[in-house]
């Protein structure tokens, strides 16, 4: 029995098919469905994405975004102009796009590199300095509400509709899918962990010379596993273990880059911009006292009050530049995620005059909460002392819409799965009084968790 959405979906994706004219090179159609649960699309689309495959989560559960298969690919892989290069191919791309003006259109979904100009390693070829793609099948879940979105091409798309209606009919088979974790992980190394603590301790020395005011360091461990690692189960374990983060993936071949971070880069919802600044961390108390204590140590404590303040200065100039009001408290309060409170200052502004999504990005990143201050200067000083190659780790993850709005967020707490292979990364926020054995032990609780999720040690 095939269910009405799929009948409507086919027989609109005809009409647009009849109707389209010569300007019309893709056509887009959108259509409500009952409920899906998001990580059984990601998983049954396995087979149909062909290895591109996008996952979204916010915090708030507000918006959830599938993506299956690629109906066009925006890549940039070198080291200038990225933001606008995107930007500019994304308005080209949905000029040609027929789509009911009524739904929303389809949606642009990737990321971008920490640093270009970094030294690159073979670990990431799969992910250039900038990589956003439209799905050829987009599930949404915006407020409880589910639809899917079908981007093809209007013409000679005889594959990419067999392909869908194959897809649309494993979506109604019954069957309950089973995510069990069955790679176990045998080994865990740290990377050049002496090397990052003498890195640590130049960057402090630097800063107390006056060199700069703060840089973040980060470093890798790499875990292997007995047999090859399904993403789905991880996401599956961040979304249950992380509820309060932005859950995100985003498959390129056999790499998936996949995380659940707490931070938020900027939100855009026409003239509201809206930023976070997250920096200053301590672990969770084992009691309910021990919590609140040492989150009321955070909250005075000088050398992460410092970290933070640096984040906040930044935000608030960037967001200065563009928006009329900024409004963002005096004081931090405290995030609180399962493994690690951090310190936190929401920012929101309304933008002067229309202002892309993009450009914010370009303005905001990197923040001194994942570079340092000043950012120059603190870029250079991570490219020459810091021995990581951090690839999409760190940097802006997201999604925007044919007017322009989306979200991108921090990917932090991320990792690389590779086959039988992980690779997971933390930094902190290195100032004058940081000690590199504190910092170390800082890495270590932000190794959590994907340690968690993936099913290593420290499950405490
Ligand atoms: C760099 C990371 O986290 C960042 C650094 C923090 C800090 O040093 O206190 C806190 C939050 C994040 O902005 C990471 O998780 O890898
Ligand atoms: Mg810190």
């Amino acid at each position: 029995m095939v269910t009405l959405y799929q009948n409507k979906i086919q027989e609109q994706l005809h009409m647009m098919m009849k109707t389209a004219n010569t300007n019309t090179s893709f056509i887009s159609v959108n259509e409500k469905t009952d409920n899906i649960d998001p990580l059984r699309f990601f998983h049954l689309g396995e087979e149909f994405s062909l290895g591109q495959r996008f996952f979204w989560s916010d915090p708030a559960n507000e918006a959830v975004y599938v993506g299956l298969g690629c109906a066009y690919s925006i890549e940039v892989s070198h080291h200038e102009n990225r933001f606008m290069e995107v930007e500019h191919e994304w308005k080209r791309f949905i000029k040609q796009v027929m789509f009911d003006q009524k739904g929303r259109g389809p949606l642009l979904f990737g990321g971008f590199s920490f640093d270009p100009l970094k030294a690159k390693t073979k670990r990431w070829v799969n992910f250039p300095e900038a990589k956003m793609i439209i799905p050829m099948m987009l599930l949404s879940i915006v407020k409880g509400d589910s639809s899917i979105t079908i981007t093809i091409p209007s013409k000679n798309n005889e594959e990419e509709l067999l392909r869908i209606e194959q897809m649309l009919a494993l979506l109604q088979q019954e069957k309950t899918v089973q995510y069990e974790h069955n790679a176990t992980c045998v080994k865990i190394f740290e990377i050049e962990k002496d090397e990052w603590l003498t890195a640590v301790a130049k960057a402090t020395s630097d800063i107390r010379n006056g060199e700069l005011g703060k840089v973040v360091l980060a470093r890798e461990a790499r875990l292997l596993f007995d047999k090859r690692i399904n993403p789905t189960v991880v996401l599956k374990r961040l979304r249950e273990q992380q509820p309060f983060s932005y859950v995100f993936a985003f498959e390129n071949g056999s790499d998936c880059f996949l995380g659940a971070s707490p931070e938020q880069l900027v939100k855009k919802d026409d003239d509201m911009c809206y930023s976070t600044c997250l920096a200053g961390s301590i672990r969770r108390g084992k009691t309910l006292k021990e919590d609140k204590e040492l989150g009321n140590w955070l909250l005075q404590d000088s050398k992460n009050l410092h970290e933070h303040r640096f984040v906040v200065d930044m935000i608030r100039e960037a967001m200065l530049e563009v928006c009329d009001e900024v409004i963002i408290p005096d004081q931090p309060s405290l995030l609180k995620m399962r493994d690690i409170q951090h310190l936190y200052t929401p920012v929101k502004g309304f933008s002067r005059q229309p202002i892309s999504l993009l450009s914010l990005v370009e303005r905001l990143h990197p923040t001194p909460a994942l570079g340092g201050t000043p950012r120059s200067k603190a870029l250079r000083k991570i490219r020459e002392i810091e021995p990581l190659d951090r690839g999409w780790y760190a940097s802006p993850i997201g999604w925007l819409d044919a007017k322009g709005n989306g979200e991108f967020a921090v990917a932090i707490r991320s990792g690389l799965l590779q086959g039988n292979e992980v690779s997971i990364f933390a930094g902190c926020g290195v100032v004058g009084d940081s000690d590199p054995l504190s910092e170390y032990e800082e890495t270590r609780v932000k190794f959590k968790p994907m340690l968690s999720a993936l099913g290593g040690s420290e499950n405490e």
